[in-house]
This record gives structure tokens, sequence and C-alpha cells, in this order.
């Protein structure tokens, strides 16, 4: 099934709510469907000035424009001599023209004046000598090759004009782009704002200390999903425990004020899986339900309801009668409402890297604009044949081995032994991928380990 925003609805019911028939998407769909989510809540997010040296890793919200001609005035390429006219030339007697002064004398036809790289070079100059091709005898220079008008002067606006579009919007800033910014004269770069992210998770069996027992597990979603998010450049505000309790879910849900609410667990159909009915409850937009995806079907997208729209208090005019109103009451203009959004993962940990990959990540990239920027996902064929679902998409954790991609062991849905040793995700069509077959691999958020000493050599296959 094509997903579309809406879903479409058959005549009669109402199932884009929370609640309706479980429609699972196809992979590549639902992510679509969760950049377009992104996309949606992109619009209204005002950029945020941010000095250079917190802008690194983040996109540029707008074009970066040149403030400045670069370079901004004719400037010496080399250490040498400024000169003008055809040789040989007078030396002048003053000392030698350096970077950082402002307006150096003019020079005369027949002058040569000492200049060091990076000097605006005197008015009047024709070319600049490097020391190395020129003589003096007493006060005369005299050039050793052909001199050529222009040499050596780099002129002012050769690399940009004031106004010209250096990067366009969407750019991800690397230390090359914080060195192109300042040089252009940048104190701070407009970012997005980082989007805030609040993660739930849901199950009475979680333990947060010591070792599973009675029945009990040790929560590893709470410690994994935070340091996750932030590696993807979200703002986490709280990851919150909250029991397989209904009504704390929906206020949990309700009350939050992240762009994006996650949850852990509960998104099947258990007796204490709440996820839908909260949704269903709280008048949210099923955008995903359910997605042909091993491990992590049951993972989900919705919109959640708007917030109220409220009034802005604008300030109107003072008057003397009444020098400092504090808050109009006439003229309201009425805030667009923020959308928000809540990604359900599976409470199976691997099945829930598989949603936080397939769906949060995606709309979080497409949120700040970084969907844009960031390159497609690389293709790397895969070494051995890799079983695949009849009609799901797979995602295995594999590491690249000599420009191949080798699965990994201990890839099931509760397992998170392959992926704590992996350098990404392969994309296993349905059907399976033959050895040498090109795979996309989705990387994981901090560097891979091409070529370092593998400590997960039990997890090949
Ligand atoms: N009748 C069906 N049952 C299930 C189906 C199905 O299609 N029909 N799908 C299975 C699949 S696949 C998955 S995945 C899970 C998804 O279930 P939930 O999202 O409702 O998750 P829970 O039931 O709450 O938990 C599942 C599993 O994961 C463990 N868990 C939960 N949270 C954590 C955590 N933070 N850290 C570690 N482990 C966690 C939990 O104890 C369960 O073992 O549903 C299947 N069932
Ligand atoms: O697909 Mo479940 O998500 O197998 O663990």
């Amino acid at each position: 099934m094509t997903l579309k925003e809406p879903l479409p609805v058959a005549p009669g019911t109402d199932d884009t709510r929370a609640g309706g028939p479980h429609r699972a998407a196809a992979w590549p769909e639902a992510r679509a469907a969760a950049v377009r989510a992104g996309a949606s809540a992109r619009a209204g997010r005002a950029p945020l000035g941010v000095p250079l040296g917190q802008a690194l890793g983040q996109v540029m919200a707008e074009p970066l424009l040149a403030l400045t001609d670069l370079p901004p005035f004719d400037t010496s390429a080399m250490d040498g001599w400024a000169v003008a006219g055809p040789g040989p030339w007078t030396v002048r007697p003053e000392g030698a023209v350096l970077a950082g002064q402002a307006s150096p004398a003019v020079t005369a036809d027949g002058e040569a004046v000492r200049i060091a790289t990076g000097a605006r070079v005197p008015a009047g100059t024709t070319a600049v000598v490097r020391t190395e091709h020129s003589r003096t005898e007493g006060a005369l220079l005299h050039a050793l090759r052909e001199v050529v008008p222009g040499q050596d002067i780099r002129p002012r606006g050769q690399e940009c004009r004031a106004g010209d579009e250096l990067l366009p919007a969407g750019t991800a800033v690397t230390p090359a782009v914080l060195g192109l910014a300042a040089a252009a004269g940048y104190d701070e770069l407009p970012v997005p704002p980082r989007p805030r992210v609040e993660i739930l998770v849901l199950g009475d069996e979680l333990l947060t200390t010591g070792l599973p027992h009675d029945g009990l597990i040790r929560d590893a979603l709470g410690p994994m999903l935070g340091p996750w998010l932030t590696a993807l450049g979200a703002d986490v505000l709280a990851t919150r425990r909250i029991g397989d309790e209904a009504e704390e879910l929906y206020a949990a849900v309700t009350g939050s004020t992240a762009d994006l609410v996650l949850t852990t667990g509960g998104t099947a159909a258990g007796p204490v899986d709440h996820v839908h009915g909260v949704l269903d409850k709280a008048g949210a937009t099923l955008l995903v339900d359910g997605v042909k995806v091993r491990p992590g079907h049951p993972m989900l997208l919705a919109r959640l309801a708007a917030e109220p729209t409220r009034p802005e208090p604008t300030r109107p005019d003072p008057t003397p009668s009444d020098p400092t109103p504090s808050v109009a009451t006439s003229s309201e203009r009425t805030r667009p409402a923020r959308v928000r959004h809540l990604v359900g993962l599976p409470g199976n940990p691997l099945a829930a890297v598989s949603g936080l990959l397939t769906l949060a990540q995606p709309l979080l990239a497409a949120l700040t604009g970084a969907a844009a920027a960031a390159p497609a996902p690389p293709r790397v064929p895969v070494r051995d044949e890799v079983h695949g679902h009849p009609f799901d998409t797979r995602l295995v954790p594999v590491v690249r081995r000599g420009g191949r991609a080798v699965a990994l062991r201990f890839n099931g849905p509760a397992m998170l032994r392959g992926i704590a040793a992996a350098d990404g995700l392969a994309v296993i069509p349905p059907g399976g991928a033959r050895p040498g077959q090109e795979l996309d691999v989705l990387d994981l958020p901090w560097p891979a380990a091409e070529g370092a000493v593998p400590a997960q050599g039990a997890c090949f296959t």
C-alpha cells in the first residue's frame, strides 16, 4: 500500500484515528511518511543564531551569503616587491608593506616597495615580483623573469562578491564551513532549533539497576535511546519510566511539550499494550501503523492533536494616559499551532532500534533540514548470502570488512549483541540478498570501525 498523508479513509470509517485497523506500510514508504511528517513540523520554526563555536555538526537553516568581498582588497599572494610599470624599479626607502596595514602609500610608475604575503597592495601596483625572482643593485630592483601584469596579486572579490551565495541552506556545518563563514564575516550561523524529544519507557517488568530476577529484566532502552537521539542532534528533555498504566501514559503524552515523543513497548496487542488506545483517546492521527520490516513491525508514527491555539499578546503603542500598557486586549494575533509527533517503538530492543532508524531518524532529519544535507545511504556489496523475509524488509546488523558488508549473528528482535558490535544496519529486501549484491547500509551516528580489530568475533555468522 502506498502511504499518503493522511492515510486514505474507507467510506464511512475514521480509521486514520488511532485504534483503526492495523495497516502495515512498506518500509520505504514508512520512511517517506516520516520525512513528510518532519517536514510538516518544520514550517514556522524560526532559525537560531548560534556562535560559530557551537554550530559544528548542525545544518544551516539559511544560505550562507558572503557578507564581504573575498579577498576584501587586492592582496599580495607572495612575499616580494609591489612594482608599478616596467622595471627596473627604484626601491622606495620606507619599510615593507605588511599584512594588516590599513592603507599603504601609492606606488608610482617605476617604483618598487617591499611587500608581505597577505598585505594590501598599494594603489598603482601592477604586479608583485617574488623575492626569489628579483635582485637588488643599490637602490634598483631587477626582475629575473618576465613580469606579467597582475601576477601574484589576488584581486578583490576573486573568490566571491558580497551577497554571493557561498553554500545553500541545509549544508552540514563542518570545520571547513566554519572557516569559510568566519572568512566571509560571520560571528554566528543560523541553525534550526534542536528538536526536543521526550522518551517514555513503558513496562512494569523493567529494572533500572542490578540483575534480572523473578521475571523482571533490565531496561535496555532507557540508557540507549537518550544518547542515541543526542547523537542524532536532538535535545532530549527527559527519559521517563512509566509503568503499564494507560492513565499515566495518557497524561505523559498529552502533557509533553516535546516536538517528538518516543515511547518504547506497548505497541502490540497484549493485555497491557496501551499505546494505540492512548493515541486514540488523545485524538492523535496515525500516519504509520505497522511497517513491513523485521524486526520492529509493530512500530508506529502518529501526529499528536494540535495544542490549543493561544492568543499571542502584542504591545500597542503607548498613549499619554497609559504610558506602559503591559498586554493588548484588542489586537491579538494567533500563534500557529506547533505540529508534534509520537513514534511508538516496539519493546523488543533490536525492534526498537529498527523503529528508531525507520521512523524517528528520518523525521528528525527532515525537521532540522538535515535530510537535504545527508548523502544517500552508502550501497555496499554483501559478502555472503543473507536470508530474507518472504514479504518484509529485514534490517540486519553488519560490519564492513574489506569494502563488503558482513552480517552479524545475534540479530534477533530481543538481542542487542549484534548491533552493539555493528557499523550499520543493512537493508535486506524481501526475499533476501545474494553474495555480492549491493545493499543500502544505514549508518549509525558514531564512527564506523572499518579496519579496527573486531571485538565482535563471536557475532560473525
Ligand atoms: N500476538 C502478537 N504478539 C506479538 C506480536 C504480534 O504480531 N502478535 N508482535 C511481536 C513483536 S514482533 C514485537 S516487537 C513485540 C512488540 O511488543 P510491544 O511493543 O507491545 O512491546 P512489549 O510487549 O511491551 O515488550 C516486548 C518485549 O520487549 C521487552 N521490553 C520492553 N521494553 C523493554 C526495555 N525498555 N528494555 C528491554 N526489554 C524491553 C519486553 O519485556 C518484552 O519481552 O510484540 C510481539 N508480540
Ligand atoms: O519484529 Mo518484532 O519487532 O520481531 O521484534
